[in-house]
Parts: C-alpha cells; structure tokens; sequence
C-alpha cells in the first residue's frame, strides 16, 4: 500500500468518530484532505455536519465539494476536530506545522472536546523532533526573534539550523500573515519546557508542539489501521 492508499484508510477510520449532528475542526495537509474527501460524501449522503476549517486551503477544498462551513466566531465550541501530524509520540504529542496551519489548527483543536490524529504510521516516533519544528513568527524584528530563539533553545541545551520557511522562492506566508522559522533542534527532551520558552518570546506568535489536545490518534500501516491512546 502507497503513502496515499494508508492516508485514505486512517482518514476513513476517523470517520467512525463522527456524528450527524457535529460540529467538526476539519485540519490542513494532505491525509487531513483525504478525510475532506470522505466525510463529503457523507454530506452528499445525507449526514448533517458543520466544519470549521484551519486553513484557507482546507476551506476552498470543503466549498468545492460542498462541505457546510462555518467560521470559529460564529461556533465557537466544535465536538471534533481531525486534523493530520508530521510527528506523534507516545503520549500523543505531536508536531504540527509542516503545512503552515499551525495557529489556526491550535486554536481550533483547543475549541475542540476531542481531536483525532489521522497519520500514516511513518509519523509515530519515540520522542518529538526529528521533523523540524515550526514556529510562526511576527514579520517584526525577524531577526530579533530568531536570536532569542536560538538562546532560549540553548538554555534548555539544543541548537541547530533556525531556517525561514521559503516556497516558490518567496518567503511562506501563513493565513495570518506571519513567517514560519523551521527549526531543528533534533530530539527535543522536555517539550513542555521548550513550549514555555517559545510562547515567552513576544515575536514568536505559536508553535507546532501540540501538547495535551490530541485525545487519540488513528494510523495507519501495512498491517491495518490501529488506535493509539495517549500513555500519559
Ligand atoms: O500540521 C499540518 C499542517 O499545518 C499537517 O497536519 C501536517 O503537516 C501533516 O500533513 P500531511 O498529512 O500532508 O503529512
């Protein structure tokens, strides 16, 4: 089975959590897609949900297969919300960002009751960090930032190359309007710790450590799809 046939199969897995009735975060990336896909033939069926979307990608997708939409203002308590990982760790921490939906994906999984990761089992690491980390940053005092980052990190002993995120050869904007610094840190022990570091720093807007709001994820491999609950 390809990379794309397990995205599908953990997608339709995570189907099962959802009721008519919901309202539902409905994540950004590519296995986040392969669900959009799924529950919109639901919709065509006749389930009645309402998504609220974390990105402006993940919103035109839902409005061309006519998936209801609404915005967080106007509900802002979801019961759900399925969204992909570039890492998951055994407590279900994960890291977040590599398609540059961290902030709005953070802010709807925590409006969220529960969030369902839906991941190939390519995702599932022993401890967070092998994926560069990103972090969203003001426009403002770039590089101001970035140093502080850098000593923050040192202070909690990593380092490694803080790397603006570039696509097309242009500076990656995200939805918000900020930059997103990939920093790679390699194994990143204490998250928590690194987590209060960063949101300390007036320029850094948020980053990918979701920490404490995946409730299980759902991944898929060669030898089926499994449920990983968070081992705390
Ligand atoms: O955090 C994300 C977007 O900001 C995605 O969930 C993450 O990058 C995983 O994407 P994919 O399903 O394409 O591997």
């Amino acid at each position: 089975m390809d990379a794309k046939a397990l995205k599908i199969e953990a997608a339709r897995a995570a189907l099962g959590y959802v009721e008519s009735g919901m309202r539902l975060g409905i994540g950004t990336g590519s296995t986040a897609e392969e669900f959009v896909r799924l529950l919109a033939e639901k919709v065509a069926a006749g389930m009645k949900v309402i998504g609220v979307p974390t990105s402006e990608r993940t919103a035109a997708l839902c409005r061309e297969l006519s998936v209801p939409l609404s915005t967080l203002d106007e509900t802002p308590e979801l019961d759900l919300t399925i969204d992909g990982a570039d890492e998951i760790d055994p407590a279900l921490s994960l890291v977040k960002g590599g398609g540059g939906a961290l902030l709005r994906e953070k802010i709807v999984a925590a409006a969220s009751a529960r969030m369902v990761v839906i991941a190939d089992q390519t995702k599932l690491v022993d401890a967070l960090g092998r994926f560069p980390l990103p972090i969203e940053v003001n426009p403002f005092g770039l590089k101001a930032t970035e140093i502080a980052i850098a000593k923050a990190a040192a202070k909690l002993g990593l380092s490694g190359p803080l790397v603006l995120r570039k696509t097309g050869g242009e500076t990656f904007v995200t939805d918000g309007g900020h930059f997103i610094i990939d920093a790679s840190f390699g194994r990143i022990p204490d998250t928590r710790a690194l987590s209060d570091a960063l949101h300390a720093i007036p320029g850094v807007v948020e980053h990918g450590l979701f920490l404490g709001l995946a409730t299980v994820a759902v991944i898929a491999g060669t030898d089926g799809v499994k449920t990983v609950h968070p081992t705390r």
